[in-house]
């Protein structure tokens, strides 16, 4: 009898990656641009600080500059991208690339966040910004289409943690949600960890929860338990922002088996959606390696866990790419690429409904498609053998 789907441990190919139907949670607009348009933007805006004017030595630069095992310093490089980002022209442009180049890689549903106030030095209002952004998405969206591409991007709006400004983007963030044709779906706060606690916006995440609107907090990337335990039980994070660092609440004894700390019990039972970036962890120090990152643990232990390229420019990644990496470091099927990425759709901010529809009419028959070319394959290889024979 021959079995129905490919067996496991079959491990996809590059083109099979790209073209595998993926969803994306957690990607900053800033940390995404083309250096080639950072290159234009410089120009026009008469932005004269860029460490290289040509774009492949750029692209080179952010990569390396970011490689520094700090969150800090891997933050500085955002000086840049944030720099050229201050017009209504330069939004819409990079926002119009950047669901474009999503959509080329096969992400269908992406989140993407930038923070509103670090983009009012040319004179634009937080409004304004919301809606240049937006304008762009859309944008992007039908060029995508045109180039036979199906993508939807919703934005998040940022707060950073070290301003004061958390309530005053809270309502932004309420104010453009439930547009028709797509606009802001939730909220986060994002910029250094250590020493700026989410409980300092308290005030902005309970307005928020009385809005009955959605929120993820970056917490447990470059400071452990105490800000995922914040993030959860003090502010009511709905996802939580890299959240790798609930491995430090996971010990596996000597047998093997593993023991779950309280927090760690927690996120797992109320499914708490994790939003990996390995490429990014590697980079500030997070974790030593992709053979050596939590994911492998938290995927077998069935945690919500899902994959993500936080910034795209400066780790040189794509969604296909984080997950080269992670067939590579874990050996990971179709199976395995679905699992993930019905995970990150089931836990998106947009209503239940155009989830499970986004699942049912997307996701799965994208896989679905998928795993029957590999039985096409197969077969079409059997019965040339089998011919041969003959
Ligand atoms: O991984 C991150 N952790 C904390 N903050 C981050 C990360 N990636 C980007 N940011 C910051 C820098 C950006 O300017 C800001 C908004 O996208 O969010
Ligand atoms: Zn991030």
């Amino acid at each position: 009898m021959t079995s129905q789907t490919a067996p496991k441990g079959t491990t996809p190919s590059s083109d099979q990656i790209r073209r595998a139907p993926k969803v994306l949670l957690h990607d900053h607009l800033d940390g995404g641009l083309r250096p080639g348009t950072i290159v234009d933007l410089a120009r026009e805006a008469g932005y004269s600080h860029l460490p290289e004017a040509d774009p492949d030595k750029l692209g080179i630069w952010f990569r390396e500059a970011a490689d520094s095992g700090s969150l800090e310093r891997y933050l500085e490089t955002f000086s840049h991208t944030v720099g050229v980002m201050q017009t209504r022209d330069a939004l819409v442009r990079v926002a119009a690339e950047c669901a474009e180049d999503l959509a080329e890689d096969g992400v269908v549903y992406a989140e993407v966040r930038y923070a509103p106030e670090q983009h009012l030095s040319g004179g634009l209002s937080l409004e304004e910004v919301v809606e240049a952004v937006n304008e762009g998405f859309r944008e992007g969206e039908r060029r995508a289409r045109a180039n036979g591409h199906r993508i939807r991007v919703g934005a998040l709006l940022t707060a950073m943690r070290h301003a004061a400004r958390a309530l005053e983007i809270a309502e932004l963030a309420n104010r453009y949600r439930d547009l028709a044709g797509g606009g802001v779906v939730g909220f986060d706060i994002a910029g250094a960890e250590a020493g700026f606690p989410p409980t300092r916006h308290l005030d902005a995440f309970e307005y928020l929860k009385r809005e009955n609107n959605h929120f993820t907090i970056h917490a447990g990337e470059a400071f452990g338990l105490p800000s995922i335990w914040q993030a959860l039980q003090w502010c009511g994070a709905d996802r939580l922002g890299h959240g790798v660092r609930i491995i430090d609440d996971i010990q596996v004894q000597a047998d093997g088996s593993v023991k779950l700390g309280r927090l760690a019990s927690y996120v797992r039972d109320k499914r708490i959606p994790l939003e990996l970036c390995p490429s990014s962890n590697l980079q500030t120090g997070a974790a030593a390696s992709y053979a050596e990152h939590p994911i492998g643990l938290l995927r077998r232990l069935h945690f919500r866990a899902t994959v993500n390229t936080d910034n795209r420019l400066m780790s040189g990644t794509s969604m296909s790419r984080e997950f080269e990496h992670l067939v590579e470091a874990f050996g990971y099927t179709l199976d395995d690429m679905q699992w993930f990425s019905v995970n990150a759709m089931k836990s998106a901010f947009i209503p239940f409904d155009e989830r499970l529809a986004m699942i049912n009419d997307v996701v799965k028959p994208g896989y679905a498609e998928l795993k029957s070319e590999w039985l096409f394959q197969q077969t079409a290889s059997t019965s040339g053998s089998v011919a041969s024979e003959g």
